[in-house]
């Protein structure tokens, strides 16, 4: 079973993958960590984040086996992973390893941005989970805090924005719910009640 969840930034998309792959025993990947290992070996190398061939060179030959580096889970991770995250030639390098993560018996939980609409078109199951902008601002803020990275929530709630309109508006892949998703909007909701009422959406679509 593969259970395909997208949606934009901060919005709670790998906690609940997290949450629904531990219920059902599944595998779970959170694809953007794939997009911010890349950007990390270009940072790191101090390869312009507008070298599409270089970025298409470091997807080709990422090593997947790291992705648990929590450096990746930082703010300039995530908006350098949205810039090369919309060169075709980077998104297609990735496309084949997330497929064969996705078959894995007895299943798999992914998340990202085009899991529905890419990547798994035939998953069990599409949800798209959203929340306003400002409380996925607050969510991120208090997480970057924790991490000890000192931000404003009005720096994190621009970024959010600027993230939202290149994920959503780039030629690539954009980011926007499958015909046959379902939106989750978890404004409201804290993670607990995010995480029961996906689970409740999941065991009504494959019951
Ligand atoms: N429903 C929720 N209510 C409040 N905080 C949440 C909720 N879901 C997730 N969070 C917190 O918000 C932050 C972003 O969640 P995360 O799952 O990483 O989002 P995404 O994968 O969509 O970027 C994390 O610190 C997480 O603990
Ligand atoms: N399946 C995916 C996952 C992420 N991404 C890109 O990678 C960036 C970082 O993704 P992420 O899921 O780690 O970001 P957050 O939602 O955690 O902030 C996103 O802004 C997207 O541009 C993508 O294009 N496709």
């Amino acid at each position: 079973m593969i259970i395909a969840i997208d949606g934009p930034a901060a919005s709670g998309k790998g906690t609940l993958g997290k949450r629904l792959s531990e219920h059902f025993g599944f595998a779970h990947l959170d694809t953007g960590l794939l997009y911010r290992a890349v950007a990390r070996v270009m940072l790191d190398q101090e390869i312009a984040l507008t070298d599409r061939d270089a970025a298409h060179e470091v997807a080709l030959n990422l090593d997947v086996t790291h992705l648990d580096d929590p450096r990746l889970r930082g703010a300039q991770m995530g908006e350098a992973a949205s810039m090369i995250s919309g060169y075709q030639p980077v998104r297609d390098a990735l496309l084949a390893f997330q497929r064969q993560f996705a078959e894995q018996p007895p299943g798999a939980v992914l998340d990202g941005r085009d899991i529905g609409t890419v990547v798994c078109p035939h998953a069990d199951v599409k949800l798209f989970i959203t929340a306003t902008p400002e409380e996925r601002a607050r969510r991120r803020h208090l997480e970057l805090l924790k991490r000890g990275e000192q931000t404003e929530y009005e720096t994190i709630l621009g970024d959010i924005r600027r993230r939202d309109e290149r994920d959503m508006n780039r030629a690539t892949a954009p980011l926007k719910p499958a015909a046959d998703a379902i939106t989750l909007d978890t404004t409201r909701l804290d993670a607990e009640a995010a995480f029961q009422a996906a689970l409740d959406l999941v065991k009504a679509k494959v019951a």
